[in-house]
């Protein structure tokens, strides 16, 4: 497991060719490793809880490709559907009845969502919902939570997590002020925050959007009363709740945070497990809501690939197998094991740390906490962060490459899987 002849010579050539023709070499910021030092990693190939780069390295994988990965890269049973699907062709730029059979599959498992439309990635989804809930209310403003992360569209690119916060940005330049000038931020975990915003905007919010559970700042979890709280509020001054669980939907119970925590919002957006891989996002909730969006009514989306046949069949085939009994207590058994031991070896080797789990997502911060929002997750040591990851890179197991980012679990890891990354842990946090 220890590799003293850790190489990544190609991965290195590779990215450096990259940095020439793609801005930072990356096609999304969070992979080139800014924050955790060094160069990325140039994957090969993928299978089950493991990762393959370019120079031969193998790795235990936690980031699972951001989280649709729940079932283990390139499950047998879902590349067979692929295989199938393919032979009937890549897209069809019109109805297939592989919509109707994840539409169904997502409304039986998520309360909130009476009716849903498929679009390609969760910042389609959280840009059409937040268009839908202005649509609906009648109201412009909208409330996000400092370091949740809703995609990178303009109007959420305020006190946003994920990249951002990884890379340590102000709210991006181009975003014009008019496309932030309606959106308020609240500290994640407080209420107060949130009836002040109301108080002072009365009658003008359209409505909340969170990450029940926060993946994008790190993982961090709703205090008790919180999401029920928002739901009161939110109910009292005629706005909507809209739970943004691209992260969390199928992944921290089938049914996601709502099905966990029993408060049901008014709209939910997903992405990640829903397409099995392939890029997917989905939005869906009330159906006096929903049936407001084109042609049914009048608020306008659309997509040229949406509901593509080819990411209708990986979702549909990793729900299949999450379906199957035991799957979410197999992946709670696990991650406790994983969050526990990495949270016992930190305190045993002397660091201030604090963390935990629900389900296949996990995080540790590098603080003695707790952490209830952004502002105490930036109070994490980043830099031990980022040795913490090298070493890890350097024992074969693959964290994502940022304090700022939730950890995942899948079903193709097992317990063996743990143990060695237990081992590794124990080894680099006695020297980091
Ligand atoms: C909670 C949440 N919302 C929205 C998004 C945006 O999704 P995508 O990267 O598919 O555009 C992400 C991930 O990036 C996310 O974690
Ligand atoms: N935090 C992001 C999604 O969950 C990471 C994926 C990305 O933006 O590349």
């Amino acid at each position: 497991m220890v590799t003293t002849s850790f190489k990544t010579t190609k991965s290195e050539e590779i990215f450096a060719a990259a940095q020439k023709i793609m801005p930072g070499g990356v096609s999304s910021p969070v992979r080139a490793f800014k924050s955790v030092g060094g160069q990325p990693i140039v994957f090969d190939h993928v299978k089950g809880a493991y990762i393959w780069d370019v120079d031969g390295n193998e790795y235990i994988d936690y980031v699972g490709t951001w989280g649709p990965a729940i079932c283990g890269h390139a499950h047998p049973e879902v590349i067979k559907a692929l295989h199938e699907a393919l032979e009937k062709g890549t897209s069809f730029g019109a109805p297939s009845v592989l919509e109707n059979v994840l539409a169904e599959m997502v409304i039986d498992a998520v309360p909130s969502i009476q009716m849903v439309r498929f679009v390609n990635s969760g910042t389609e989804a959280c840009m059409a919902v937040l268009r839908l809930m202005r649509a609906f209310t009648g109201r412009e403003k909208v409330i996000k939570f400092e370091g949740c992360y809703h995609g990178h569209a303009d109007m959420f690119l305020v006190k946003a997590g994920s990249g951002v916060a990884t890379l340590g940005l102000p709210d991006s330049p181009g975003v014009p002020k008019a496309a932030t000038s309606s959106t308020l931020t609240a500290p994640y975990n407080d209420l107060e925050a949130v009836k002040a915003l109301f108080a002072e905007n009365p009658g003008e919010i359209a409505g909340v959007i969170l990450e029940p559970v926060v993946g994008n700042a790190g993982f961090i979890t709703p205090d008790a009363g919180f999401l029920e709280g928002l739901r009161v509020i939110t109910k009292e001054n005629g706005a909507l709740l809209v739970f943004d669980e691209v992260m969390t939907g199928f992944r921290i119970a089938y049914g996601g945070a709502q099905e966990k925590f029993g408060i049901t919002p008014d709209l939910t957006t997903l992405g990640k497990v829903i397409g099995g891989g392939l890029p997917v996002g989905a939005y869906g909730g009330r159906q006096d809501i929903m049936s407001m969006v084109a042609p049914a009514g009048p608020v306008y989306q659309a997509g040229t690939l949406s509901g593509n046949p080819l990411a209708m069949t990986a979702g549909i085939k990793t729900l299949e197998l999450l379906q199957k009994p035991g799957t979410y207590e197999y992946l709670e058994k696990i991650t406790k094991k994983l969050s526990d031991g990495l949270l016992q070896a930190a305190k045993d080797a002397g660091h201030a740390v604090c963390g935990g789990h629900i389900s296949a997502m996990f995080g540790l911060f590098f603080t003695g906490g707790p952490v209830h929002n952004y502002e105490d997750a930036k109070k994490s040591d980043t830099a031990k962060f980022g040795r913490f990851h090298r070493g890890m890179l350097e024992h074969g197991v693959y964290l994502a490459p940022s304090q700022f980012e939730a950890g995942f679990t899948s079903l193709a890891h097992t317990d063996a899987d743990i143990d060695r990354t237990l081992t590794a842990a124990k080894e680099v946090l006695s020297t980091i």
